[in-house]
């Protein structure tokens, strides 16, 4: 069953533009290019995209924040803005900038306060506060006013705040951004965690791709907003040719790097005493019995293709033109 539907979804701002010295005109921002696209529950979908590419428009639209220009949408069955307020009941939102916590009070008095806002039956808040205290570690800092948190803190005070009243739908716009290597994979594994139970939809926008690749199976590329993608990582991988590399350390370098059929050489580095080579139709084996015998092999490695390396790419290519009537 699909949470969320979005049918030829479009933005439009107008921004007023300098047009000379004095004079302003008006132009219109197309921020979301009629998007089509079905969530079901449980899923845990990444939406990624270049600076500007419109995921956070898309993502206000889907929690009543703006109204489309065009299209249709829906979400847990309801429309996002006439809707807003039954909406709220059903979806958790953490908006990497924007805090749902009182900034005076102590973590525990804001998850008190929100439990009577959302009106959640006591037992059910106190076994979904449990939860959260234990996986995200919150017991530390739980009576410490919010504006003394850190930031890691906060982001974890954060998912907290937006799962107590128990979402089946969480938007994340950035949940990792800033954070240091623990908090970060704190919240990742407690993301996963989330997945795994299965009972809540997952919508992701980062910048980091670690974040996709450790929690979403599905991901949705925008650009231009438009879906330039939508599948899993493997088959973008495969979509844009990534291949896996195997980086050969040398001891000492060669006068001419050997060329084995389907592994084209693809980087010198070290002082010709690191050869990499890519993994089209050949395999390590191929790669090792080349350089056998031409010098003495220090180190194999098997780099896998990295998922920076193809959303570049994709990032970089054309953006397809705009369907008709779209
Ligand atoms: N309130 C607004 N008024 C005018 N233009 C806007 C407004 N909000 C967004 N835009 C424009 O819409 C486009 C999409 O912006 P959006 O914030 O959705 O992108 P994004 O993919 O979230 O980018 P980022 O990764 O930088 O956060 C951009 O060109 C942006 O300048």
């Amino acid at each position: 069953m699909s949470v969320i539907e979005m049918a030829g979804l479009r933005k439009e701002f107008t921004v007023r533009v300098k047009a000379g010295r004095l004079r302003r005109t008006k132009r219109t921002v197309t921020a979301v290019d009629g998007i089509d696209l079905r969530v079901q529950r449980g899923e845990m979908l990444g939406y990624i995209g270049p600076n500007g590419a419109g995921k956070s428009t898309t993502l206000k639209m889907l929690t009543g924040v703006l109204t489309p220009s065009a299209g249709e949408v829906r979400v847990c069955g309801l429309r996002p803005v006439p809707d807003r307020t039954r909406l709220a009941l059903r979806i958790g939102v953490v908006f990497g900038q924007r805090s749902q916590l009182w900034w005076d009070l102590p973590l525990r008095d804001s998850f008190d306060l929100l439990r009577h806002v959302y009106r959640v039956p006591a037992a059910e808040h106190a076994a979904r506060l449990r939860r959260c205290r234990d996986l995200l570690d919150l017991d530390g800092f739980l009576d410490v006013p919010v504006r003394q948190l850190s930031l890691g803190q906060r982001m974890r005070g954060e998912l907290t705040a937006a799962l107590l009243h128990g979402p089946e739908v969480l938007f994340l716009d950035e949940p990792t951004i800033g954070l240091d290597v623990v908090s970060r994979q704190a919240v990742r594994d407690f993301l996963a965690e989330l997945g795994r139970a299965g009972d809540t939809t997952l919508v992701l926008t980062t910048h980091d791709l670690a974040d996709i690749e450790r929690l979403c199976h599905r991901l949705v590329v925008i650009d231009h907003g438009r879906v330039v993608h939508d599948g899993t990582i493997a088959e973008l991988h495969r979509r844009y040719g990534s291949r896996r590399l195997v980086v050969a350390e040398l001891d000492a370098a060669l006068a001419e790097a050997p060329a084995p059929p389907g592994a084209p050489l693809v980087g010198v580095e070290a002082d010709g005493r690191r050869l990499v080579y890519a993994l089209e139709s050949a395999g390590v084996a191929e790669v090792v019995s080349a350089l056998a015998g031409l010098a003495a092999l220090r180190d194999i490695s098997i780099e896998e293709p990295r998922i920076e390396d193809v959303v570049t790419r994709l990032y970089r290519a054309p953006v397809p033109e705009a369907r008709a009537g779209g």
